[in-house]
């Protein structure tokens, strides 16, 4: 039996990760791809030419970083549905207007005519029929004390530098975000019911759990 067939996850299935920065997207994302034998979309750090700027100065690169973030993402989840799925994203680009936009217009560092144009551009690429949504959203969630601990430890140093209030803000929105969001079917995970680095088997009961909330809405659709 397939592993696909054990958890009953579809071989097109289309995955995506959400949760606060640090909490453990891409280490996820990583485990998942690898026993499902999946394609990863990892969100690239490194080569994003906007967000080191954007953390020493808001207000002067929020709106360029958002529209880059909206472009970069909305290529990749064309390329997912395109290639037929099977893949697993690090990072869903719902949060990048219901968390980082809203977050930065709410606290005055991107101004309201640069809020209203990129949320029209999201709504207009993003909210129609047109554009598929995944098969289930991963939420992880975790303490603000051991999510400022995991951003500490990995060590990019402009967001070591970012004030702990920032990545407070960030966290109390999560929460707030997910218990409204209904896009597409949600499965939670705390952080400390799992642990892929000391443990990598712990990621099947995850398995199970994506396959169970997949079919649960499938069916839930068909009644
Ligand atoms: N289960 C875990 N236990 C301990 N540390 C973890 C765990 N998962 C991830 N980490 C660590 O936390 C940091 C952030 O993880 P990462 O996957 O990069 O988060 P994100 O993609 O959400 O920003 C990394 O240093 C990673 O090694
Ligand atoms: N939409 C975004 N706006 C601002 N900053 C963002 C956005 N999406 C991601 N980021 C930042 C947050 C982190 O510093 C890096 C990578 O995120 P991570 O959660 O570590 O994968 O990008």
């Amino acid at each position: 039996m397939s592993i696909h067939e054990k958890y009953n996850i579809p071989k097109n299935a289309v995955i995506t990760v959400a949760g606060t920065v640090g909490v453990g997207k891409s280490t996820m994302t990583k485990a998942i791809a690898n026993k499902l034998s999946f394609e990863t979309s990892m969100e690239k750090v490194d080569t994003n030419p906007y967000l080191d700027k954007f953390y020493h100065d808001f207000e002067r690169w929020s709106f360029h970083l958002q529209i880059y973030f909206l472009a970069e993402r909305f290529k990749e989840q064309k390329r997912m549905f395109e290639q037929g799925g099977g893949f697993v994203q690090d990072r869903s680009i719902y949060e990048d207007t219901g968390i980082f936009a809203k977050m930065h217009y709410d606290k005055g560092t991107m101004t309201n005519i640069d809020y209203e144009t990129y949320t029209s551009l999201f709504e207009a690429m993003v909210m129609t029929p047109f554009f598929p949504h995944p098969d289930v959203l991963i939420y992880i969630e975790g303490s603000l004390q051991d999510i400022i601990d995991r951003i500490q430890v990995r060590g990019r140093p402009m967001e070591q530098q970012t004030p702990t209030a920032y990545w407070k803000e960030m966290h109390g929105r999560y929460e707030n975000w997910i218990n409204n969001f209904t896009t597409c079917p949600v499965l939670k995970i705390n952080i400390n019911d799992y642990d892929l680095i000391q443990n990598p088997e712990s990621v099947e009961p995850i398995l199970k759990k994506i396959g169970e909330t997949i079919n649960g809405n499938r069916n839930l659709q068909h009644v």
